[in-house]
Parts: structure tokens; C-alpha cells; sequence
């Protein structure tokens, strides 16, 4: 992970959660703009609530023990005004909810959008710093999270403490003697409830690790699945997903013994609370102190307080996770963008790369992938000019992909600068030059050219949006793909497979280049598969890459030298440096690590044992 990610987390890790709260709703707009609304709403369906226990206790001591004896004429209008207050309360409801719905599902797209935009806009190096699933989870599950605990708990909490509190005053309008006898039932239970939630909590804990757990053995399960079966440890990995399967259950049941625990101790304070309530009410009854009617409404107001101090429970969980969720995912936009587009900063900062064709320079470029790690690539200080094929060679790990990312912009230098044009048309920083500018401009392929689940027409069409079915055909005969094209099940139309399974290795490869191709980039950079095709598709591939690469400034980073001896120059990098440069003819014959890479490439392709290093 990056270092200031890392500070950024470290930071918020120890944030309140009004704080999170606070810094999220900065961040949605379309939220803050509902809630006033929806706040009302809630009181006034919280309001509704108490109408019932006030309407019984009137209909008792007014409309049937009046001093004048039953009142019909009364009980019908109080039964009519209770009718017309809860159907408005009924109203108030959907309402509230239909705009809640509406609210956090439109803030909360809003969110996902930004987050994942800003996902996008980090660099390379740092999507590759977080896990990539972590990233995934906090653009989908972290805010589903969210959306649950708003459009559920938040609202459930805000309606159950309104209607504790609603509840309490109209007690205490009617008795303050029974009020006091309610409470002093209900104490003990908010008390149990705190250690209660406190035990959830773990509890839920261990089962959101225990799903995490579960879906990793599913996933490898089924990614591995041809591994598994090649090996026969069907038995060991269906094993290991049982166990994973069992925890979870565990962990499951031990989580809802306490939910229950507390349900049952909600179910019984109610019942004491019932029992006190009638014994004190009838003792201040006797006194002439309490009516009939205040009595039963007070039954009635007891149920009000049970379901509250339930729900309080879980709504403090689901609490606790959304605002954990909440802060990942604020913590993923609070990250700033280390290769930022210059567009983004103001329109005088961009620039567009000239129209002419592209050269590449490298002025003391170093790159180190973390502060003082060994420097991928050193002091490299160079010059490529336009339409030149070069093939950049060197060991493993040697710095060739580094190079790669740093002529695309997927990474910034750390030291020196990188720019691209040309001496007649002028040199341009890389990063002054938009985004937009670049991605039209420059292309990169890379090794595992990522294809889409869409057909063969789409994939291509990636390369330039707007290009038609009969374009990506023409593109494909030019490229010398025709005959392959027209010999898949339904030519263009077909179908790839998710991440291109459907075809082979060198056929995702084929697409790729034909998608570079349609985007007609003037700076091309390859970076060559390493996987073996078989030779017709080797055959293929070469005359399609001869084809793309004709007449644009091309970077290959080459894992097999025939790459090498047909480009026009050799850059062989060693340790970071570039340490050899010329024609491959030049090379070849000269004392330098190319003529022993060279040599150890001629005696593996020719299936002789290469000696060691
Ligand atoms: N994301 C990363 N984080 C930290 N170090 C990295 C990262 N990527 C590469 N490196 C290191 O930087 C050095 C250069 O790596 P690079 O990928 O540029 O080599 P390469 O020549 O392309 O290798 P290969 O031929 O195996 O693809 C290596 O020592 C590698 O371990």
C-alpha cells in the first residue's frame, strides 16, 4: 500500500463515528438535501404512534365512565380522529420511506460513481498496492453495508428513539408515579443491552470473517477448479470448504443465541413492566389518583418501549459496521490521485501532444516502487526517435515493464522527466499532456490483453469507440485476420467468454492487437506475451504485429529475441540501466549482456539446456 494511503488509514482508523458521519455527508450531497424532509416525516409517523394508547384511555374515562354516562356521539369522534390520524401516519410512513429509498439509493450511486472514478484515477502502482479485492469490496459491499444500515437501522433508530421519547412524555403527562415505575423496569434492560451489544458485536465480527473465509475457499475452488481436478485433491479442497462452511454456521448460531438473549429479556422486562404497571396503577387507582382508561393506555405506551430497546441492539451493530464501511470507502476518496490528469487542475495546465509523430525521451529517469527500495530503473537518459521499432530486452526483473509504465504515464518518475514529440514539433512534458490527448495518442498492449465478456466486434471496438461491425472486419483483413475471423462460429459476432475464455491464448492476442490497431495510436507499446501459441497462430501474430507497429514508434518489451533481430534497435536494460544499445547486428557480435542473452535464447528455443546465470 502506498505510504500516504497508509497514513490516511491510520488516521481515520481511530475517527469517531459522528466524525465519519460528518466527513461523509460533506461528501453526499443528494443526501443532505433529502433528509430535512424525511426527518419530519419520521416525527410525524413517530407522533401516530402514541394516538391509539391517548384514543383508548379517552374512549374509557370520557366516552364510557363519563360523568353522563357512555357518550356515543364522543367514542365515534374519537374513534373517527384516531381512524384519520393513523391513516395519515400510514401515509407519513411509505412517504418517508419511498423518499429514504429514493435518497440514499440516488446519494449512495452517487458515492459508488465517485469511488469508483477515483479508483480509476489512482495510479497503477497504487491499485496494485491494495489487494484488488479489498478495492472491489469497498466500492460494492462497503456501501451496500451503508444503504442497509441507512434505508433499515438508521431510520429504525431515529423512529424508535422518537417513540421512546414520544412515548415517555405522554406517560408522564398522564401519571409521573407510573412513568417512574416503567422506567425503573426498563433500566436494568438498557443496562443489559450495552453488555448485550457489546457481545453482538464480537459475535458479528467473527461471522463477517467467517463469510470472508467461505468466499475465499469457494473462489479458489472454483477459479482452481482445473488445478483441483488435474491433481485429484478434489477431496482436500471440498474438505477445506466444508470446514470453512461449518465455522461460519458456528460462528452463525453463537451470533443469534445473543440476539436472542436479548429478544426474550426484551419479551420479559415487558411482561414485569406489565405486571408493575397494573399493581401500582391499581394501588394509585384505589387512591383516586389514576383513571381506568389511563391505566389500560399505559399497557399500551409499555409495548411502545419493548421493540426500541430490541431494535437498539442490532441497530448499534449494523451501526458499527456501516460506519466502518463508510470510513473505507471515504478513505479510498480522500486518497490523492498520484498521476493526476493536468486537465482536471485548470485548462491552462494541459497541453496536447504535437501532431506529428511521436519520440520518446527519457531525461535522468529513476523509479523506485517504494522510498528507499532499490531503484527499478536509474539515471535512464534517452532519446527515441519517431517511427523507430525498438525492442527493450534484459533479464527478468531487470526494469523493461517499469519502463513500459513509465512512457504510458500509468506511473510519474521519481526522479527526472519523461517527454514525448519530437525535435521539429517541440518536446512536451508527460505529464503536462492531457489525458484524453495521451490515451488517443499512446497505446499500450499489454502481455494479458484484457478481453471483455462481449463479442470479437466489441472487444475490438474498445480500441475506437464508434468503429462499425464492417470497419473491425476490414481492420481484421488488414491485419491479415480475415481468414481467421471468418472461421470462428459467427465471425465478429462471436462471443469471447468472461476475461476471453472462449478463445485461445494467441487468439486474446490476436484481438488485442487488432483493438490496438483501430485506435491507430502514433506511440505504441507492447509488452510481448510470454506464452506459447502454436505456429499458425505464432504466424499470425508476427504478420499482425509487423502490420500494427508499420510506420508508428514502437516500444516492445521483447521476451523472445527474434522480437530483437527484427527491430530496427536493441535498448537492453540491466539492473535499472540501460546498458547496451544499438541494431541487433551490432549487438550480437559485441561483449555485452545482449550476446549472452542472445545466446541462452538460441539454445532454448533450440531446446538445449540454458546454463545458468
Ligand atoms: N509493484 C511493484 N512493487 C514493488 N516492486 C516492484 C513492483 N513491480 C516491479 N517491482 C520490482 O521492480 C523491478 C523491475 O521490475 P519490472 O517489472 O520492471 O521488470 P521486468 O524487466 O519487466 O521483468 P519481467 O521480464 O519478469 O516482466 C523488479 O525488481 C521488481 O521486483
Amino acid at each position: 500500500m502506498s505510504t500516504a494511503a497508509t497514513a490516511l488509514d491510520e488516521r481515520h482508523r481511530e475517527e469517531g463515528a459522528f466524525a465519519t458521519l460528518r466527513r461523509g455527508l460533506a461528501m453526499m450531497p443528494e443526501f443532505r438535501r433529502g433528509l430535512p424532509v424525511t426527518f419530519a416525516l419520521a416525527l410525524a409517523a413517530t407522533a401516530g404512534r402514541v394516538v391509539v394508547p391517548i384514543a383508548v384511555q379517552q374512549v374509557i374515562d370520557r366516552g364510557l365512565a363519563g360523568p353522563g354516562g357512555p357518550d356515543a356521539e364522543f367514542v365515534r369522534t374519537v374513534v373517527l380522529v384516531c381512524a384519520g390520524v393513523v391513516l395519515l401516519n400510514v401515509l407519513a410512513v411509505y412517504r418517508m420511506n419511498v423518499r429514504l429509498f429514493r435518497t440514499t439509493e440516488t446519494a449512495l450511486a452517487g458515492l459508488r460513481t465517485r469511488a469508483f472514478r477515483h479508483v480509476h484515477d489512482l495510479s497503477v502502482l497504487h491499485q496494485q498496492g491494495q489487494r484488488r479485492g479489498s478495492l472491489v469490496s469497498r466500492v460494492t459491499s462497503d456501501v451496500d453495508q451503508l444503504s442497509t444500515f441507512m434505508q433499515w437501522g438508521g431510520v429504525l433508530g431515529v423512529i424508535s428513539l422518537g417513540q421512546l421519547l414520544v412515548a415517555t412524555v405522554v406517560m408522564a403527562v398522564y401519571s409521573w408515579q407510573l412513568t417512574l415505575v416503567v422506567l425503573a423496569c426498563f433500566l436494568p434492560l438498557a443496562a443489559a443491552v450495552r453488555y448485550l451489544a457489546a457481545r453482538l458485536a464480537v459475535a458479528y465480527g467473527v461471522v463477517r470473517e467467517r463469510v470472508g473465509d467461505v468466499l475465499a475457499a469457494v473462489s479458489e475452488a472454483v477459479v482452481g477448479a482445473p488445478t483441483v481436478r488435474a491433481y485429484g485433491i478434489r477431496e482436500r479442497t471440498a474438505a477445506r470448504l466444508d470446514r470453512a462452511i461449518q465455522r461460519h454456521y458456528r460462528a452463525q448460531v453463537k451470533a443469534q443465541q445473543v440476539t436472542a438473549a436479548v429478544f426474550v429479556s426484551g419479551e420479559f422486562v415487558a411482561a414485569v413492566a406489565n405486571v408493575a404497571v397494573v399493581v401500582a396503577g391499581v394501588l394509585l387507582g384505589l387512591d383516586g389518583d389514576i383513571t381506568a382508561g389511563t391505566l389500560v393506555a399505559f399497557l399500551f405506551l409499555v409495548t411502545l418501549f419493548v421493540a426500541p430497546v430490541q431494535i437498539a441492539t442490532e441497530v448499534l451493530n449494523e451501526g458499527q459496521n456501516a460506519i466502518a464501511g463508510f470510513r473505507r470507502v471515504l478513505d479510498v476518496l480522500e486518497t490523492a490521485p498520484d498521476v493526476r490528469d493536468p486537465a482536471v487542475a485548470g485548462p491552462g495546465e494541459a497541453r496536447q501532444l504535437p501532431h506529428a509523430p511521436l519520440g520518446v525521451r527519457f531525461e535522468h529517469v529513476s523509479f523506485r516502487y517504494a522510498p528507499g527500495a532499490r531503484p527499478a530503473l536509474e539515471d535512464v537518459d534517452l532519446e527515441i526517435a519517431p517511427r523507430r521499432r525498438v525492442a527493450v530486452v534484459g533479464e527478468t526483473g531487470s526494469g523493461k515493464t517499469t519502463f513500459a509504465k513509465l512512457v504510458t504515464r500509468l506511473m510519474d518518475p521519481t526522479e527526472g522527466r519523461v517527454l514525448l514529440g519530437d525535435d521539429d514539433a517541440g518536446w512536451v512534458p508527460l505529464d503536462r499532456v492531457a489525458f484524453a490527448s495521451l490515451r488517443q495518442r499512446v497505446v499500450m498492449v499489454p502481455q494479458d490483453g484484457f478481453l471483455f465478456d462481449a463479442t470479437v466486434a466489441d472487444n475490438v471496438r474498445y480500441g475506437r469507440p464508434g468503429t462499425t461491425d464492417a470497419e473491425v472486419r476490414t481492420a481484421l483483413e488488414e491485419l491479415g485476420l480475415g481468414d481467421w475471423v471468418a472461421g470462428l462460429p459467427e465471425g465478429v459476432a462471436t462471443r469471447v467468454g468472461q476475461r476471453g475464455d472462449s478463445l485461445s491464448a494467441g487468439e486474446r492476442q490476436l484481438v488485442a492487437v487488432a483493438r490496438a490497431y483501430v485506435a491507430d495510436p502514433d506511440l505504441l507499446v507492447l509488452d510481448e506475451a510470454t506464452s506459447a501459441v502454436d505456429p499458425a497462430t505464432e504466424r499470425r501474430l508476427t504478420h499482425a504485429l509487423d502490420r500494427l507497429t508499420d510506420g508508428r514508434t514502437t516500444l516492445t518489451i521483447a521476451h523472445r529475441l527474434s522480437t530483437a533481430e527484427r527491430a530496427d534497435e536493441v535498448l537492453v536494460v540491466d539492473a535499472g540501466r540501460v546498458v547496451q544499445r544499438g541494431t541487433h547486428a551490432d549487438l550480437v557480435d559485441a561483449v555485452g549482456p545482449y550476446a549472452r542473452l542472445h545466446a541462452s535464447w538460441r539454445r532454448s528455443s533450440a531446446g538445449e539446456p540454458a546454463p545458468t546465470a
